[in-house]
């Protein structure tokens, strides 16, 4: 896919998502800013409730936020049509969610090559496409199956590869290991990975540090605040040069409460 895009494919300015309203107000986000570049994986941390799920659909387009922006190569998500907003999250957007959200009745190769035919391509070429998709994460040759018939390791490679079938540039991954044992784990890190070499951006939402490794930073989020960074070079924001940053990142890695507010 042809892209003249030079900027951060994916940037959050000043985002804030809160739910309900008064005394039920949650605050799951606030003020929270990320770039993400072509050609780099941000693994996000932080404890059950920090926020790395919400992070993660406001990148998306598929939750709006409360203030703040999202612009995925220059475009302002909140300026889009409902329409528009659809087809880019189709087109320009990967997803790996926890539940694997494969459809029964479709075969592997079906899965994986629905969101091209949804965007208008011809089955027979859209099915090629999701056989060397599939082949990319190591299942060459069980497009067939239906996921009844495949692992659990299968199956969610199987949504990896419906993750990253069509060039998207903006990979969205939250835990995407689940419940998969630690060689399938690192082999669909090692996909994940070797994506983001090949040119898109992504966003790793993950509970284990070995897996954070494979990502060129890591960000730590705690009651909905980006409070440390590590890794990368000429980070985008002022924050990650803190030298504290690793030191609250381990606090927040185990959960532990800082202190702060
Ligand atoms: N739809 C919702 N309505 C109300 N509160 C919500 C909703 N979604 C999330 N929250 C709250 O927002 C906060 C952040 O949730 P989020 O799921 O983003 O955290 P998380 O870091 O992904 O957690 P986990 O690691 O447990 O998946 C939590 O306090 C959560 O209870």
């Amino acid at each position: 896919m042809p892209n003249e895009w030079v900027g951060p494919v994916v940037a959050l300015r000043d985002l804030t998502r809160a739910y309900g309203n008064g005394e039920a107000e949650v605050r799951a986000l606030v003020g929270i800013n990320l770039e993400v570049a072509a050609g780099e994986l941000v693994a996000v941390m932080g404890p059950s409730g920090s926020g790395k799920t919400t992070l993660l659909s406001l990148a998306g387009g598929l939750d709006a936020p409360t203030s703040g922006n999202v612009v995925v190569e220059g475009v302002h998500l909140s300026e889009l049509s409902r329409r528009a907003l659809a087809r880019l999250r189709r087109t320009s957007i990967g997803y790996v969610f926890q539940d694997y959200n494969l459809i029964p009745a479709l075969t592997a190769g079906e899965n994986v090559a629905l969101p091209l035919e949804l965007d208008g391509m011809r089955a027979a070429r859209a099915r090629k496409l999701a056989e060397r998709a599939l082949e990319e994460v190591g299942l060459g040759g069980l497009g067939r199956r239906f996921p009844e018939e495949m692992s659990g390791g299968q199956r969610q490679r199987t949504a990896i590869a419906r993750a990253l079938i069509g060039e998207r540039r903006l990979v969205l991954a939250d835990e995407p290991t689940g419940a998969l044992d630690s060689q399938t784990s690192e082999a669909v890190l090692q996909v994940l990975r070797a994506r983001c070499d090949a040119g898109a951006a992504g966003i790793l939402v993950t509970h284990e540090p070995r897996y954070a490794a494979y990502a060129d930073r890591t960000v730590y989020l705690r009651d909905g605040k980006v409070v440390g960074e590590i890794g990368g070079a000429g980070e985008p924001e002022p924050k990650a040069a803190q030298a504290p940053a690793a030191a609250a990142a381990a606090g927040v890695a185990h959960g532990e409460a800082a202190g702060e507010r």
